[in-house]
């Protein structure tokens, strides 16, 4: 895939919007379809077999460099590791993935045609990329079910969360969440009271509640114990495939049990990328983060 046939998709998308209201078209009249399957309200075009692309993605802070021509992509259910040493810009390539920081220049694409640089942050969020922050961010004074439950409703906007209350589909997609994330037997528990890693699992599923269709997650387990980390490893396994995922983390033996593909990030752009024992392997690697 490449930027120019994204770009095209825009355009033509873009073309689509601004039709006039008569029914002409550049077609003469034919609704053109350009080859692309209808996509329903909220769903991705995966068309290029991409969920995430950045090309040449660059970001300077009072001069220096954070993100350097940063090139990476990753497919629909993908699980992919991203390492680096400290001050690699993995934080800040999430960062701009989510609109919390605007590149100076590059590409980010969200499926073939969203260009999320186009997006807030809010709206980027909406459309399906949810992140998760190293630290543990629940709301402690409330249970485990008001958490999963108030995911919900912040998502649809605060209008919605005053008359809300939950239909059938979201409350089997609660109790699914609920499984998934280690606590159906902790419904009623306030999150206040839950170890380190129940409170990050309840944050993952607080995500997963709003059904996202990337997940960004930085160190999810920094700070578990080992019995934590194992379980976290069993979560990121059962999610690829249905999400795709994008994990940040130091721990090795945690990115040993669930990668296929890590990238490693150092200066900003992309040192390195295969299984954890290719890049382990790499001369460079070695040199500039797993030999410090
Ligand atoms: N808002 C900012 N202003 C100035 N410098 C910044 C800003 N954000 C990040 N940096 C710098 O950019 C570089 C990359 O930082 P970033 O936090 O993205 O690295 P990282 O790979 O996530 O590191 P770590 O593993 O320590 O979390 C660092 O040198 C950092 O000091």
């Amino acid at each position: 895939m490449t930027p120019d046939l994204m770009e095209e998709g825009a355009r033509r998308l873009n073309r689509g919007a601004a039709r006039p209201a008569t029914g002409q078209t550049e077609s003469g009249g034919r609704t053109a379809g350009y080859g692309r399957p209808a996509l329903a309200q909220g769903e991705v075009d995966l068309t290029h077999g991409r969920i995430l692309y950045l090309e040449d993605v660059s970001v300077s802070f009072d001069g220096f460099k954070a993100i350097n021509k940063l090139n990476l992509d990753i497919a629909p259910g993908e699980l992919r590791c991203v390492i680096g040493p400290n001050g690699a810009g993995k934080t800040t390539m999430m960062d701009i993935i989510t609109g919390k920081t605007r590149p100076d220049e590059g590409t980010v694409f969200f499926g073939s045609t969203i260009d999320l640089l186009r997006h807030r942050e809010a709206e980027i969020a909406q459309l399906g990329i949810g992140r998760k922050f190293q630290k543990p961010t629940v709301f402690e004074q409330l249970t485990v079910f008001e958490n999963l439950e108030l995911a919900l409703k912040t998502h649809k906007g605060v209008k919605h969360a005053m008359f809300f209350s939950l239909d059938s589909a979201q409350a089997d997609r609660l109790a699914e969440v609920l499984h998934t994330i280690h606590l159906a037997d902790s419904v009623t528990r306030m999150a206040g009271n839950l170890s380190h890693g129940q409170k990050q699992w309840l944050e993952i599923g607080m995500l997963l509640m709003q059904e996202p269709k990337l997940l960004l997650l930085d160190e999810p387990v920094a700070g578990m114990t080992d019995e934590e980390t194992v379980r976290t490893a069993e979560l990121f396994l059962s999610l690829k495939g249905k999400h795709s995922l994008m994990v940040v983390e130091h721990d090795m033996s945690f990115i040993r049990t669930i990668s296929e593909i890590v990238t490693v990030l150092c200066d900003g752009s992309v040192l390195a990328q295969g299984t954890l024992d290719e890049v382990q392997a790499d001369e460079r690697v070695i040199e500039v983060y797993l030999g410090r």
